[in-house]
């Protein structure tokens, strides 16, 4: 197995006490799949992503790549947020070479690889301009393209759409989808919107909330080289009214309490 979590449980201590975020996940991801993890807000989404970038230590249980344990951030591991996290004073060329640069990795060879995934997320017209001159969708390819440049063996995403707009977001999920054909990566993308993740996804795990725990796993058998028109088809609505139902039964069971 290429990713695997077992048994994780993340427990906050919070003003009112302990706050039990995670419990008893477990979830895999072979090599070059893509998963998507949906959930409601405060579904720990987030922490789980968290916890697998190392970036977050988990109370119990834990996270392993290619068999290795997780116990900190590694270049193994690329990691894309929400929110643009660009440095403003870099160009596009300068933040996309920044993690290389503390890898160690030769100026000649940044030079290399950060012209190759430039050209990877079609950008290289830019290198040399700031990220204030890009729009939100350019930004979010140059944090793509930053995360790709240091060959992680996964990609770990955070909602990376959510800040755009409809047509943005359409346009940058169609331009992932390229993007996983022809690097291979693998790829686990965590968002609250069900549509995305059936666009995108092999295969879905739905979590449910306090404590957030993986309610079910749903395989996507769609093409690979999904294009928009799919979304009109009745077998991706069926796959985006399941996945809504186990949502819809998660508000329930929650209101019912
Ligand atoms: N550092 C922290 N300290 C205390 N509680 C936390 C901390 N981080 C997260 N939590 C709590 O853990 C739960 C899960 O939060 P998380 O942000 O992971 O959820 P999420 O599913 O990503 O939510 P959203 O979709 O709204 O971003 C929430 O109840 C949140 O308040």
């Amino acid at each position: 197995m290429h990713l695997e979590v077992t048994q994780l449980y993340k427990q906050f201590a919070t003003k009112r006490g302990p706050l039990v975020a995670l419990k008893d996940i477990n979830l895999h991801i072979e090599e070059g799949e893509f998963v998507c993890a949906v959930g409601a807000s405060g579904s720990g989404k987030s922490t789980l992503l968290r916890m697998i970038a190392g970036l977050e230590t988990p109370s119990s249980g834990d996270v392993r790549v290619d068999g290795m344990r997780v116990t900190g951030p590694g270049a193994d591991r690329g990691m894309v947020f929400q929110s643009y996290t660009l440095y403003p004073w870099m160009n596009i060329a300068e933040n996309v070479g920044f993690g290389l640069k503390l890898q160690g990795v030769s100026a000649a060879q940044r030079k290399q690889r950060v012209a190759y995934y430039l050209e990877v997320v079609g950008l290289s017209k830019f290198a040399q301009a700031l990220p204030k001159e890009l729009s939100g969708g350019m930004k979010q390819r140059v944090a793509i393209a930053r995360a790709l440049a240091s060959q992680p063996k996964i990609l770990l995403m955070d909602e990376p759409f959510g800040a755009l707009d409809v047509q943005t977001k359409e346009t940058m999920q169609q331009f992932l989808l390229q993007l996983w054909e022809q690097t291979k990566t693998s790829i686990l993308m965590i968002t609250h919107d069900v549509e995305e993740a059936v666009f995108l996804s092999q295969r879905i795990y739905v979590l449910t909330s306090h404590p957030g725990t993986v309610r079910t796993e749903i395989e996507i058998n769609l093409p690979r080289n999904r294009t928009y028109q799919i979304k009109r088809q009745p077998i991706f609505q069926d796959y985006r009214d399941r996945v809504m139902a186990h949502l819809r039964d998660e508000v329930e069971d929650v209101a019912l309490v």
